[in-house]
């Protein structure tokens, strides 16, 4: 796995390593390979990887909107330089997305016997849905489907993996009962087979505590399409409203002791008695994350493989801040060291 590689590789060069950037390249690459088919070796190239500048580039350009009144009306912002550079990034954005499609169409045409064998994946799935018409997707919406899938699906695992490095190293005492889980479960084996999965019970209640938190989407919006009363108080038809995710989950009358890290409070699935909206990381509803189940399986496979070969500690002279970018990130990085287990 090319992430524990660059952990070593890293904390062989320096003491402390910071753990987004690799993070967020080893979510994309496994996102691509197992919804797209598609080996980008993200990591290879690192951060100046294209996509990866404009997508970051792209993040800072819509915070800057909305922290910009002016910006807000679509013609406005199309006509100011900092909306003429988001729309080129999109375009290339886009392009990117374009290409992996492109290509997988012309591997389903010029390939069909090998292409038969490879495993069914989302890109297959778009490519080849009809409705009841017998109509397929067009190009179009095929191209916003995987856009969604991109942005939706790397960002936020990357922001729990971070996260759950950093809950490892910070609480020791913890750390040793994830290892001693994925040792027993897992053993000296290279990889975690799916059986594997269900059976760590604590690395579920340590990932369902790092995501209550560090939450991965803080904050979602909705329009309303219809009066809602909150309180008291009539919110109108039409009006945004945002959901801040992050402050019910440490709301201090759902949660006991809401600014402690505690994966014991899931112990049992005790919160299964609590209020269904009390926990909602992957939002709630019709439109909650359809990725939620990858994403669990990902983070325990990902946990299990570093914690089996490292130790893990965090700077302690590094300060770690919550930072709130689209997910959830820290101010100035995570620094952490990755020491070999003997
Ligand atoms: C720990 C990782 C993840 C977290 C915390 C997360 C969280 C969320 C949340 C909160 C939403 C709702 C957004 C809203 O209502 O505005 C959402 C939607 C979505 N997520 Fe995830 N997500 C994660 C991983 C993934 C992955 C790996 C994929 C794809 C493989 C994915 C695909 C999607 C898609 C397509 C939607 C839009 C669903 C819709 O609008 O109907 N997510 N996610």
């Amino acid at each position: 796995m090319k992430i524990t590689e660059k952990f070593a590789e890293g904390s062989k060069n320096a003491k402390y390593v910071e753990v987004f950037q690799y993070s967020g390249l080893a979510t994309l690459d496994i996102l691509l390979q197992c919804a797209l088919s598609y080996k980008g070796n993200i990591q290879d190239v690192g951060e100046s990887h294209p996509y990866v500048k404009a997508v970051k580039r792209m993040i800072e350009l819509t915070l800057h909107r909305c922290l910009n009144i002016n910006l807000y009306p679509e013609f406005l912002f199309k006509l100011s330089p900092s909306g003429k550079e988001f729309f080129k990034l999109c375009d290339f954005v886009h392009e990117f997305s374009e290409d992996i499609i492109s290509k997988r169409k012309e591997d389903l045409k010029e390939n069909a016997d090998t292409e038969k064998r490879r495993q069914l994946d989302f890109l297959d799935i778009l490519l080849t849905a009809r409705d009841e018409s017998g109509k397929g997707l067009t190009d179009e919406e095929i191209r916003t489907e995987v856009d969604t899938f991109m942005f939706a699906g790397h960002d936020t695992t990357s922001s729990v993996l971070s996260w759950s490095i950093y809950s490892l190293g910070k609480h020791k005492d913890i750390q040793d009962k994830v290892y001693e889980e994925v040792k027993r479960v897992v053993g000296d084996k290279q990889y975690v087979d799916c059986e594997d999965i269900s059976k760590m019970k604590y690395v579920s209640c340590f990932l369902k505590e790092v995501m209550r938190h560090h939450t991965p989407v803080p904050v979602i919006s909705r329009m309303l399409d219809e009066p809602c009363v909150i309180e008291g108080v009539e919110i109108p038809k039409g009006s945004f409203i945002d959901m801040a995710i992050h402050h019910a989950h440490h709301h201090p009358d759902v949660w006991e002791d809401p600014w402690e890290f505690k994966p014991e409070r899931f112990v049992g699935d005790k919160h299964h008695d609590m209020d269904p909206y009390s926990f909602t990381p992957f939002s709630a509803g019709p439109r909650n994350c359809i990725g939620q189940a990858f994403a669990q399986n990902e983070e325990k496979v990902l946990i299990a493989r570093l914690i089996n070969r490292f130790e893990i500690s965090i700077d302690p002279e590094h300060e770690v801040e919550h930072f709130i970018e689209v997910v959830m990130r820290a101010k100035n990085g995570i620094m952490a060291s990755f020491k070999e287990r003997t």
